[in-house]
């Protein structure tokens, strides 16, 4: 304890200076002014002499107290604001503290480095006075007054350690923290209540080494993880800087959400008043300039998403751009990048190819493998009966390895067979439809067609079908001129009436193989296998055996137990079990693979056609099949491929429009027309063709795919998307199936009932004149399921209205076999017995045909507008 001068211990003992001075004088100690310093032993004087006037006999040194207890109150008052809603409370906390003081003689003072016992302190809890229930959190410090001895008191020489803290707090935890320069243990004791212990040297050093050990170790992790650390707070803080974005764009759009958020968000508010404010969002300084990629078409929200701009405000830009789109719909790449250059960004140009491209190289490497011979991949065609499946049947039967024969036999879609010379690998889809299907799909997987002709039956409308359809896909053909082992077969027939569709044999001086077979008796089949060999040969076909496969899906199915199977034929490298690939827009491991005899087999090489299982879903027929090195690729692409495919119905839409035909010729982009024609009967079918064909100039040649006589079929659209051609009925009308084709990939399909219309609007579509077109529209369309006698109107056609609907006054056409086969007006319109405006679709009418009564049951009434519509070319 320190010295002190006479004013600082009038202003300690609370007596006036003077009377102090007086004492002083009379005690007959040296200090007289009031600056001048007292030592303890003068204090001790003074204080003998005050009580020897008082009539005290001065103690000796055994009488004089060990122990002094000083006790102290203190009340504080707290405010208490956490319980949420609620007024602050105010709870009063009374500290009672007790101190003992006690002499103690040298030698005991030698035996302990720290003498003070400290015998109860503050926060022996009992001493705290909680006068309200409700207090959860308070902090009470007491600070004990060590300079605050009574000045009667001699004050004991070490014990410097008597201060106490007492904390009351909520979180703390037991563990005892070292106060090394003071030589104390902060020790919680109870609850919340921390008291500094003094320490042995020995437990110091324990401690103290503990503690270093402890921030070594901390210093070491943090220095090991502070990287990661770091990325992981920038991470967390990304996330929930996008996640505030999402929820203040939900927000703005409006509605219940909009005030469900706000609700939400008010509990959190009052139980968290404390933010921090790095955390909030702060007003950008400068516009954000983003670099947006755009494809060829992208979808609305899309954009948006990539500017981090509401759908809304992209949708209010469209319509100061004249386009009106909704949230869900595509707009194509030149509108989106006008858009976003308008908005301040930039804009990245991507077409999905090179995206495909990009994604493709990281899955694949450039293809430099030695490519080997491989077998020819063959799709047998022909009319209907003229033995393509007892064709199949036999090579299959005779052909399969031996080994093999005694395996389960099941139709995969594709099978091979080996011969002295080489396998070949046959397209178990017999007909043109499924050849016509896959290339529309863009998977021109066939190197060889064989046409069955029945030598009996000789060539028949499918056996022209057949021809024009492998020759639209420019692949050679192998005529086998089937049912030899029958008496009236005509082989020389055959021959003949090919010859004049430009087929022509080899002994007549053209380049086709004509065979002799029997698929019955198996003569000629030998033959007919060697001349596929011979064909492969010539196509010198080749295919790298080694690396990663790639191919085609043939066809794909559910099954119950073994979910999506899928038949690929593989094109190059081979595939190995437990491979990643990827189909169209599914993909998935390979889990197993068997061959078209149902037996497990760990890898494949090209043509082999094998079944698969693991993907993801069904791919389609012809789509591609490719192997990725990893899941994530597989994805992506998939993702992507599925997205392309929304698209793609608007790009076929741009390939075959006769109004485009000019502006692409002009371009240099178009040298030919392809036209698929199909026509009510043969005699406007040549017509048509000859016309239409003549037309060709020295800029463009008008070409006709294919030319048939009946309605438009499934195959008939197919044929035109594969090859990019104008659909003309003449008189004919597309079936059921085809026409939701025709919608689904936009194939542009003109009905014509008059030659000249037909030859006169191709003429001004390749000459650049089209006049503004009156375009008919089809409205509506009613099945005629009864006819009734009317004396007034003739024959009534019980119908139901199938499609769209029927009005009044509007034109028709009454359709049998979907070919027309009148053209006139509505006479009557009647719902029950009354008369009817309008019909729609899913009721009954009855309709009255002007001057025509040979309507029958199973005759379609179409109806149609005629629209003027201006040429934009
Ligand atoms: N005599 C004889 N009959 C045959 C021959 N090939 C096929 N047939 C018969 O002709 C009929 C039709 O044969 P399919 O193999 O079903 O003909 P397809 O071309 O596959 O017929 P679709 O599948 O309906 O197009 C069957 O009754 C066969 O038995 C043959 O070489 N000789």
């Amino acid at each position: 304890m320190s010295d002190k001068t006479v004013r600082q211990l009038a202003e300690v003992v609370r007596i006036p200076l003077e009377r102090l001075l007086e004492q002083l004088k009379e005690a007959g100690l040296s200090a007289s002014s009031p600056d001048d310093v007292i030592s303890e032993d003068e204090k001790m004087r003074l204080l003998s002499h005050l009580r020897k006037r008082h009539g005290k006999i001065e103690m000796s040194g055994e009488e004089s107290p060990r122990r002094v207890v000083l006790e102290r109150r203190k009340v504080i008052e707290i405010k208490q604001t956490n319980a949420p809603g609620s007024a602050p409370k105010t709870i009063q906390v009374e500290v009672r503290k007790k101190k003992t003081y006690i002499k103690r003689e040298p030698d005991e003072v030698k035996e302990t480095v720290n003498p003070i016992v400290v015998e109860s302190a503050a926060p022996n809890e009992a001493e705290i006075l909680h006068e309200q229930e409700e207090v959860s959190e308070a902090i009470v410090e007491v600070i004990a007054e060590a300079e605050q001895p009574a000045p009667e008191i001699s004050a004991p020489e070490e014990p410097q350690q008597e201060a106490i803290t007492t904390t009351v707090d909520a979180d703390v935890d037991l563990k005892p923290e070292l106060d090394i320069e003071d030589k104390f243990l902060v020790q919680p004791i109870k609850g919340d209540t921390k008291v500094k212990v003094p320490v042995k040297p020995k437990e110091l050093d324990d401690v103290k080494k503990k503690q270093d050990d402890k921030d070594r170790r901390l210093q070491e992790s943090i220095s090991r993880n502070a990287d990661r650390v770091r990325q992981q707070a920038e991470e967390k803080q990304a996330a929930a800087h996008k996640k505030k974005q999402q929820d203040e764009n939900n927000r703005g759009g409006g509605g219940r959400d909009a005030k469900k958020v706000k609700k939400k968000g008010k509990q959190p508010q009052r139980a968290a008043p404390v933010s921090d404010s790095k955390h909030q969002f702060e007003m950008p300084s400068a516009p954000i300039v983003y670099d947006v990629t755009i494809p060829e078409m992208i979808i609305v929200s899309d954009l948006a998403q990539k500017m981090n701009i509401k759908a809304a405000l992209v949708i209010k830009h469209l319509m100061k751009l004249g386009i009106m789109a909704t949230i869900n719909q595509s707009i194509d790449q030149d509108t989106a990048a006008i858009l976003v250059e308008e908005m301040g960004h930039k804009v990245i140009m991507q077409s999905d190819d090179d995206l495909e491209k990009e994604m493709l190289a990281e899955a694949q490497i450039e293809d430099v493998r030695v490519a080997l011979p491989r077998a020819p991949i063959v799709t047998i065609m022909g009319h209907v009966d003229h033995g393509k499946t007892s064709l199949l049947d036999y090579i299959r039967k005779t052909r399969v390895a031996a080994g093999e024969a005694g395996g389960i036999t099941q139709h995969i879609g594709a099978y091979q067979v080996k011969t002295d010379h080489g396998s070949v690998t046959f397209l178990d889809t017999p007909g043109h439809a499924a050849f016509t299907a896959m290339r529309a799909r863009g998977a021109d997987v066939t190197d060889v067609v064989i046409v069955v002709v029945a030598a009996d039956d000789g060539v028949m409308p499918q056996t022209k079908e057949a021809v024009e359809h492998a020759k639209a896909a420019n692949v050679p053909i192998i005529i086998a001129m089937n049912k030899m082992d029958k008496a009236d077969a005509n082989p020389d027939k055959v021959m003949q009436e090919l010859s004049v569709i430009g087929v022509l044999a080899e002994e007549w001086g053209g380049d086709v193989q004509f065979l002799k077979i029997s698929a019955k008796t198996g003569v000629g089949i030998d033959e007919l296998i060697e001349a596929l060999i011979v064909q492969t040969e010539i196509l010198e076909l080749t295919a790298p055996v080694e690396g990663v496969a790639s191919g085609i899906v043939i066809e794909s199915r559910l099954d119950k137990g073994r979910g999506a199977v899928a038949t690929v034929l593989i094109q190059k490298g081979t595939l190995e079990n437990g491979q990643m690939v990827l189909c169209g827009h599914e993909y998935g491991r390979v889990r197993a693979m068997f061959n078209e005899n149902g037996k497990p087999i760990k890898d494949a090489g090209p043509c082999v056609p094998v079944e698969i299982l693991g993907l993801s879903g069904t791919p389609n027929a012809g789509d591609e099949f490719l192997v990725v090195q990893n899941e994530r690729i597989a994805k992506d692409l998939a993702k992507h491929r599925e997205d392309r495919k929304k698209f793609t119905r608007h790009a076929a839409q741009q390939a075959s429009k006769l109004d485009e035909v000019f502006s692409r010729m002009t371009t240099g982009e178009l040298a030919s027309v392809n036209l698929v024609i199909k026509t009510d009967v043969q005699g406007s079918l040549e017509a048509l063709r000859g016309s239409l064909v003549s037309l060709s100039n020295e800029e463009v040649e008008v070409k006709v795919i294919f030319g048939g006589v009946g309605g438009i079929n499934e195959g008939d659209v197919n044929l035109a998307l594969a090859s990019g051609a104008i659909l003309i009925g003449f008189n004919v009308r597309a079936d059921a199936t085809a026409r939701r084709l025709i919608e689904e990939k936009g194939v542009d399909l003109h009905y014509y009932s008059v030659i000249y219309d037909a030859i006169d609007e191709v003429k001004k579509a390749i000459s650049g004149m089209l006049a503004p077109e009156i375009r008919e529209q089809i409205v509506g369309l009613a099945a005629v399921r009864d006819v009734f006698k009317s004396p007034k109107f003739g024959a009534i056609a019980g119908c139901m209205v199938i499609d769209g609907f029927v009005k009044r006054n509007l034109p028709i056409r009454v359709l049998r076999e979907n070919v027309v086969i009148y053209e006139g007006q509505l006479e009557s319109l009647r719902r029950f017995k009354d008369d009817a405006a309008e019909v729609k679709m899913g009721m009954e009418c009855g309709i009255g045909v002007k001057n025509y009564n040979d309507v029958r049951v199973g005759d379609q009434i179409e109806v149609f507008e005629r629209t003027e519509i201006k040429r934009v070319l």
